[in-house]
């Protein structure tokens, strides 16, 4: 059984997905297995949220599906009843992270400064999120704050794209990068989901082209 880090690294790309209605779940899941990439943090930033992590998980047990924007321990535990395997959350939120750590729940917090990336070391973490990786000085950051903690990996998101996902994905302690380039929210609403599994199929493909 691989754990979810080894997953992340495999894929080297998560979707970030927002979905406004549980109907789309199912679809979207069969194209982002299809497409080459099981796998989707499905963003509490909605109503439909839970259900959707409900139906993924129950109809693709093999897909490594996680909630995103997780902001309070209530939403932790709304997650993980619904099937969620993973919690990342935008910001260092050490209650949400001890909690998760102590129930032995895999979480993933956003950091961008080096106090925070302390915290996490301070625990023992090992891997954290990278958020808003463009906006806080993308790539050339990460790797100023590489230096001193040498056992951290990131998984940068925010802004990442195919325009510069090999700059992110070229360093070695990058363990995956997360986007929604490939489920943006109209693609979803208008039911384009051959379009979703065609660019998560290049993202794959492109993926597999920077880590070769
Ligand atoms: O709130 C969270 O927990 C998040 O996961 C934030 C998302 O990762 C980014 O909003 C995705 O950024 P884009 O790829 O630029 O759309």
């Amino acid at each position: 059984m691989k754990t979810i880090e080894e997953q992340f690294r495999e894929y080297a790309v998560v979707p970030v997905v927002v979905l406004e209605d549980a109907k789309d779940a199912l679809p979207l899941a069969e194209a982002l297995t299809e497409g080459g990439l099981p796998c989707a943090e499905v963003t509490f930033r909605t109503e439909a949220a839970e259900e959707s992590i409900r139906v993924m998980s129950e109809k693709y047990p093999e897909m490594l599906v996680g909630a995103g924007t997780v902001l309070t321990i209530e939403q932790v535990d709304r997650a993980v009843a619904a099937g969620a395997k993973f919690i990342v959350s935008p910001g260092f939120d050490p209650e949400i992270v001890d909690y998760c750590l102590e129930k032995k729940i895999p979480v993933f917090p956003g950091c961008v400064t080096p106090s925070e990336v302390a915290q996490a070391a301070k625990r023992g973490m090992k891997v954290i999120k990278f958020f808003p990786a463009e906006q806080a000085g993308g790539i050339a950051r990460i790797k100023a704050m590489a230096a001193p903690y040498t056992m951290m990996e990131f998984m940068p998101t925010g802004g990442i794209g195919v325009n510069n996902l090999k700059d992110y994905l070229s360093f070695d302690k990058i363990l995956c990068c997360g986007g929604s380039w490939m489920v943006k929210g109209d693609l979803i609403k208008n039911g384009e989901f051959d379009k979703i599994r065609e660019l998560t199929r290049e993202a794959v493909e492109l993926a597999a082209s920077i880590r070769k």
